[in-house]
């Protein structure tokens, strides 16, 4: 039994919510920190959303709808111009942009591209977060608060709110939501209660195998990597008791060249990228997995309209 008075129908507020910020911004592990599972991809390495993973916070007051865009930047390929546009129809959709600045790092052209672009935004409400507050002391601190309220008074709007958060510490990532919440509109909750997020499982479970398969390779093979899941099927004649889940995804890299990389020799790397996504994915389904991994050449994908779709893009 909750000791909560009964919060009024007309006082629940449900909206949609998107972080912007250069890639690496920490735009991910806040709204993982936020719905308090891990539901979007998060890497050191930059760009590796490509999906806009929904992560939703159910409160009693309120339901927040965490919509997750790819990072906004300068296009070079087909891939870059679709994904940008995906940023800026998200940003004409929901009801408050995040916009993400990591505490360490200097404001800088990356981030002055963004903001001028949510600047033209007029209506939607936007929110200043600087991130990774454990990694820099107060003074710093203090500093980039300023510089990210300057750079709007330049471009000719406030931030209706400026929050320093670390997601890591669990610092303030309430008090965000608290901030939030006011800024979503008035309205029942959008999704069910206990739903987290309304990505497709197998658009997840993709993810969650780019994300192993991302790990510890070189630098240039990040964004050579697409994961389709073709199929997921229980296993037939298992005993209720010990349920077993048929995966079976396609690792697409851009050149035969690439194979080698994510294979690793004789199988190792393709081995380990299976056993650490299994285990992630297990515990997403909350079922044991067979995971049956390939590895396919689609060869140059991010310049090819056909394939750009077939791989979901
Ligand atoms: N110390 C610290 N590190 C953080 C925090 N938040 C994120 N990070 C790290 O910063 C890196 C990038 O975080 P992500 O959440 O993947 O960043 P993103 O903005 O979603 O990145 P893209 O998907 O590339 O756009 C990861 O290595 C995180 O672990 C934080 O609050 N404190």
């Amino acid at each position: 039994m909750s000791a909560r008075t009964p919060i009024e129908e007309t006082s629940h507020r449900a909206g949609f919510a998107c972080f912007v910020g250069r890639p690496n911004a920490g735009k991910s592990t806040l709204t993982n920190a936020l719905v308090g599972q891990k539901v979007a991809i998060t890497s050191n390495r930059p760009q590796t959303t490509r999906h806009s993973v929904r992560g939703i916070v159910h409160r009693p007051d309120a339901q927040l709808v965490l919509v997750d865009t790819p990072g906004l930047h300068k296009p070079r390929t087909l891939l870059g111009e679709r994904l940008n546009d995906v940023v800026r129809t998200t940003w004409a959709e929901v009801d408050v942009i995040g916009f993400c600045l990591p505490a360490d790092q200097k404001l800088g052209p990356g981030d002055r591209f963004i903001v001028k672009e949510l600047a033209g935004i007029k209506k939607t409400p936007k929110v200043a977060v600087v991130t990774k507050t454990d990694l820099v002391d107060n003074e710093r601190l203090a500093d980039q608060l300023i510089a990210v309220d300057q750079l709007a008074i330049e471009l000719g709007f406030e931030w209706a709110e400026i929050v320093p958060v670390s997601a890591v510490g669990d610092s303030q990532v309430g008090l965000l939501a608290d901030l939030l919440v006011p800024l979503m509109p008035t309205g029942p909750a959008l999704y069910p209660e206990g739903d987290l997020t309304d990505e497709p499982e197998q658009i997840m479970v993709a993810e969650l195998i780019r994300e192993a398969a991302l790990e510890g390779v070189r630098d240039e093979l990040p964004h050579s990597i697409a994961v389709v899941v073709e199929e997921m099927i229980p296993r037939e004649d298992r005993p209720q008791n010990k349920p077993l889940l048929d995966v079976h995804a396609n690792i697409y890299i851009e050149r035969p060249s690439q194979k080698g990389i994510v294979i690793g020799p004789k199988g190792a790397r393709l081995k380990e990228v299976g056993t650490k996504s299994r285990q992630h994915i297990e515990a997403l389904l909350g079922t044991p997995v067979f995971l049956d991994l390939h590895v396919k050449v689609a060869k140059d994908w991010q310049r090819d309209p056909k394939q750009l779709r077939k791989l979901g893009f």
